[in-house]
């Protein structure tokens, strides 16, 4: 039977990348990426940013929206101290199971809990279910319509803190103008807009962080 994109990505990380090493693990499917088959991955150029901002945060607690194959968890979970958690929400199963077995390659299980199921259905969930406090960053990549209302969600669940800063990917490409217009005109948080490009390619795309201000 014909396999998934995800599938071949997960065959690339297994043949090209060393076990226990996430490093290694983002090079082989940025490499698959570029040189056979372009995916949905933040990819190397903005996974800089990304990188730059994790460091720059230190975050003890993170949530990112939309695992996809887990390129991103990867990339934020070998960024984070010891004891610092990420949770990452992935809706569709064949995905979650993929991104399941790159985040054991990179050996990253320990930090990383993949809930299978809507960002919509768990953000009211995750203080009971979880014990979660606030979240410090939350990475939003998911579906585009769903950055908003999610938002509004995590406020509303008294999810975020003075301080805790959001980073949505694809505010360019394939954009999120509701989400944009929100966050950039409420008073309640402070954005700022880190230009970059479409991951493996040469459009236009960006980040858009931003300070939540309580
Ligand atoms: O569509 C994009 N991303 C949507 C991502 C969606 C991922 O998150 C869940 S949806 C979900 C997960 C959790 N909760 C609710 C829904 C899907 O199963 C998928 O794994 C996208 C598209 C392009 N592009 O160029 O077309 C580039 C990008 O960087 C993108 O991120
Ligand atoms: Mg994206």
């Amino acid at each position: 039977t014909q396999s998934t994109r995800p599938q071949r990505m997960l065959a690339a990380v297994h043949n090209n990348a060393t076990r226990g090493d996430p490093r290694s693990v983002v090079k082989a499917i940025d490499q698959f990426c570029r040189q056979k088959e372009w995916a949905m991955n933040i990819g190397d150029e903005k996974g800089c940013i990304l990188d730059s901002v994790v460091s720059e945060v230190n975050p003890a607690m993170v949530l990112e929206l939309g695992t996809y194959c887990g390129y991103s968890t990867v990339r934020i979970a070998s960024q984070l101290p010891p004891h610092a958690k990420i949770i990452t929400l992935e809706f569709n199963p064949q995905n979650a199971a993929v991104a399941r077995q790159i985040i054991a390659w990179a050996g990253l299980g320990e930090k990383i809990k993949l809930i299978e199921g809507s960002s919509g259905d768990w953000i009211p969930k995750l203080k009971e279910q979880f014990g979660v406090d606030t979240f410090d960053l939350v990475f939003l990549d998911h579906w585009k319509d769903r950055y908003l209302p999610d938002t509004k969600l995590m406020e509303e669940c008294g999810l975020l803190r003075k301080g805790s800063i959001l980073l949505a990917d694809n505010v360019i490409c394939p954009g999120t103008p509701e989400y944009l217009e929100y966050i950039r005109n409420s008073p309640r948080y402070k954005s700022q807009y880190f230009k970059s490009h479409l991951e493996y390619t040469r459009v236009e795309d960006g980040l858009e962080k931003s300070i939540f201000l309580g």
